[in-house]
């Protein structure tokens, strides 16, 4: 049985005050599961939210991290300082990181070496863009992405992999995949992944679907086969939303 994950990617909202308010309601409204359940705030709540989280199963996870270990990088964040403050996990390659700052498949395969390396987790984002959809090449896209930013991992490494599968046309759009058209796509991940390694690294590997994930539409997705959970973007701000999309994985 692979593990079912559900997390929310809070992006660039919720101050301190708001962020302090959001888990009070969490706290209170997210029953426990059998998914692992993790939010992922903001760099500067980070520390924050770890403390307040404290002996709760809701795990705080960071949006993103440097390749570097420390050094004249202003404005970034290394694995270690995150590791500093208790984070485990780290979403890489989100489509809204490679689109509007520039990450391509070649500066991720650093970043996901880099957070290995100091003994985290990552939630690896990837997914087609519409007009990729449009021409049929998105499993060449997906295919593409996965093994430059992944496939030059040794198969033991692939225990701390856990992969997010956002098609960018329905990240924020309202417009989700199908349930049809995510399992498609999870089943071609997984049959990838066995070509590239074997079957026991693509059954374990925990396949999260994301791009407008919301209470009404996650049940029929998280049933599909293949779909181990979701990466939720704008419905994990709102904790009734998010504990109702948690209680669909179980
Ligand atoms: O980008 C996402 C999660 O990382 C999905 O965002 P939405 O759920 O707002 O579509």
């Amino acid at each position: 049985m692979r593990n079912k994950i559900v997390a929310g990617n809070w992006k660039m909202n919720k101050n301190s005050a708001e962020t302090a308010e959001l888990i009070d309601d969490l706290i209170s409204t997210v029953k426990p599961a059998s998914a692992e359940v993790m939010i992922a705030p903001t760099f500067v709540n980070l520390a924050a939210a770890v403390n307040k989280l404290d002996g709760s199963s809701i795990e705080v996870v960071a949006q993103n991290m440097h390749f570097a270990e420390s050094g004249a990088f202003t404005g970034e964040i290394s694995g270690d300082m995150l590791r500093s403050i208790g984070i485990q996990t780290v979403i890489l390659g989100h489509s809204e990181r490679r689109a509007y700052f520039g990450e391509d498949d070649a500066l991720l395969a650093k970043k996901v070496d880099a957070a290995l390396k100091v003994g985290m987790r990552i939630i690896f984002c990837f997914g087609e863009e519409l007009q990729e959809r449009k021409a049929g090449d998105h499993f060449n896209v997906v295919e593409r992405q996965l093994k430059n930013g992944l496939f030059h991992l040794n198969a033991s490494s692939w225990g701390q992999i856990v992969l997010a599968y956002e098609p960018v046309w329905a990240i924020g759009t309202g417009e989700t995949a199908s349930p049809e058209q995510a399992q498609e796509m999870h089943a071609f991940i997984r049959k990838t992944i066995a070509t590239a390694y074997d079957e026991s690294v693509s059954q374990k590997v925990t396949i999260l679907y994301g791009g407008s994930v919301k209470p009404g539409n996650a049940k029929e997705i998280f049933s599909k086969e293949d779909v181990d959970g979701g990466l939720i973007g704008g419905a994990s701000l709102v904790a009734a939303d998010f504990a109702a999309i948690v209680a669909a994985a179980q």
